[in-house]
């Protein structure tokens, strides 16, 4: 992973050809939601792996069936708390579980509403207790406006104080990083790449599309269907 200059704790995977392939693949109007749903299944293994490269380990001494050897544990990948965002960060959160196996989960949905206010709506929220050893891992595909994670964030602080708090992501604008790191100076955000803008209607450009529709295809809209949902 690199370090983005433009703010303090932002990471990419700019440097990993095979991530960017997978990216590519995302990107892809073409790939459909199986091929899709692989890829963010990937992208949560993979950027796991990047995530423990920044987490502390401490030496064991272990014998092999031959004779006594040095080893490492890697302490706080034991002590992960995953919250997975609805509906898109599901597959997010299959590759990361692959990774951080202990992990305690929290699920909470989140939907964010029309421009320009782009108001966040929270009705599911199920979170574990953080204790201060914990590393907080959010997931959650697309950081567009950072309305959602900014609420998410406000939530999450009030089930503990972690050691960290990591927002994992696969493409960010960066507006939507500028807006969290504002309120939250010390949130590490760790993405597969930072996209260029937002459009009006604050999709990010060049983009994906709409992750959770790729991932799980469009809902159906009953209130367009009024013969559907007419109980007589
Ligand atoms: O940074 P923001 O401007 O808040 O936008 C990002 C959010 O928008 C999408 O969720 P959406 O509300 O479309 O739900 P979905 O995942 O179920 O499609 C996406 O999955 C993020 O959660
Ligand atoms: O590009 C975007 C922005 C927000 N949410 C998405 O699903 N895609
Ligand atoms: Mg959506």
């Amino acid at each position: 992973m690199i370090k983005d200059e433009r703010w303090e704790g932002v990471y990419t995977m700019e440097d990993s050809p095979y991530l960017m392939e997978v990216l590519t693949e995302l990107r892809d109007r073409e790939t459909d939601s199986i091929g899709f749903r692989k890829g963010l299944v990937k992208l949560g293994r993979f950027m796991g792996y990047e995530i423990i490269k920044t987490m502390e380990f401490e030496k064991r001494r272990i014998e092999t069936p031959l004779e006594e050897t040095d080893g490492i544990v890697v302490v706080d990948r034991r002590n992960v708390v995953i919250i997975t965002v609805l509906r898109a960060a599901v597959p997010l959160m299959e590759g990361l579980v692959k990774v951080f196996e202990h992990a305690r989960i929290g699920i909470v949905s989140a939907v964010r509403g029309k421009a320009p206010e782009f108001r966040v709506e929270m009705n599911y929220i199920k979170i574990p207790q953080i204790r201060e050893e914990d590393t907080v891992i959010i997931a959650d595909p697309m950081i567009a406006t950072g309305s959602t994670l900014i609420e998410v964030l406000r939530e999450v602080k009030r089930y503990g104080s972690p050691k960290r708090i990591i927002v994992l992501g696969v493409l960010a604008a960066p507006e939507g990083i500028s807006r969290i790191k504002k309120e939250f100076p010390e949130v590490e955000i760790f993405v597969t790449k930072v996209d260029r803008e937002l459009n009006e209607d604050g999709y990010i450009l060049p983009g994906l599309g709409d992750a959770g529709d790729r991932t799980f295809g469009s809902p159906l809209k009953l209130s367009t269907l009024p013969q559907l949902h007419s109980f007589d």
